[in-house]
């Protein structure tokens, strides 16, 4: 299938077992969070979805590819924004955006193409000619998003990425991610444990301790969601 299937992933950290026989998928256009706790597994199957390593058991597919067999063309359609950011803040946004371009050998004039197009969906265009170091925290991370955007991939993946941004612009950016599935067919994954971050329209992957306590669609909002989030932690133990 197209977007991202994740079936049955296990992975091990020595002796503790950080996801355990993890399942689910997100379609072309969905906005799927996956939400969990510190310490639930989320940055362990990032690094499993962007090959930092191989997983001991189960597939994962992007876009049709499956990592393992075929990870040149997994990766292709992987669009990937991490925790930690990694801009160069002594170069324009412009400068960055090309560079990047130029590690997916996308060079010339189409790369200046696929980096004024992605820009311009993250409403950063007329930013192009700053240095990152003058952007905010929010300017910041929508010229990671665009950068992740110009090779055009079906599936991006997002590890919580507002961490540090304040209120507003963390509102902001869920709702610029959350146009982009819905405007370009992206499937979104976006890996969080801030429950105000998930819109009643989107898919919800709830992990603790490795392993998926809930999946679907989201069953409250607001704060009765995070009563229910803390419930369900909760009743697994702490
Ligand atoms: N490189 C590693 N070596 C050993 N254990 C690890 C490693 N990375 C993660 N772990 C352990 O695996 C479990 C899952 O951690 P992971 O970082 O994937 O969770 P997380 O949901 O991303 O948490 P956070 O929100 O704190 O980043 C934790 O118990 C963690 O201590």
């Amino acid at each position: 299938m197209t977007g991202l299937n994740v079936e049955n992933i296990t992975h091990d950290w020595g002796a503790k077992r950080a996801l355990d026989a993890v399942s689910f998928s997100v379609a072309p256009g969905q906005f799927c969070a996956l939400l969990g706790p510190n310490g639930a597994g989320k940055s362990t199957l990032f690094g499993l979805l962007t090959r930092l390593f191989t997983p001991r058991t189960g597939r994962i597919e992007i876009a049709g590819h499956d990592v393992s067999r075929e990870p040149l063309g997994a990766l292709s359609k992987t669009g990937v924004v991490f925790q930690q950011p990694t801009l160069d803040l002594d170069l324009s946004v412009w400068r960055n955006m090309l560079y990047f371009a130029g590690l997916h050998g996308i060079t010339g004039r189409a790369a200046r193409l696929a980096a004024s197009e992605a820009l311009d969906r993250l409403g950063m265009e007329e930013r192009a000619r700053e240095r990152v170091r003058d952007l905010n925290g929010g300017h910041r991370r929508r010229l990671e998003i665009a950068r992740a955007l110009m090779h055009r991939p079906g599936v991006l993946l997002l590890d919580e990425p507002t961490v540090g941004l304040d209120a507003q612009t963390r509102s902001d950016l869920v709702a610029h991610v959350h146009g982009l599935a819905r405007d370009t067919g992206l499937a979104v994954l976006w890996a969080t444990h801030l429950t105000d971050e998930i819109w009643p329209i989107d898919q919800l992957v709830v992990l603790h301790k490795g392993r998926v306590l809930e999946q679907g669609e989201v069953p409250v909002t607001g704060a009765a969601l995070t009563a229910h989030f803390l419930r369900l932690t909760e009743s697994e133990g702490a």
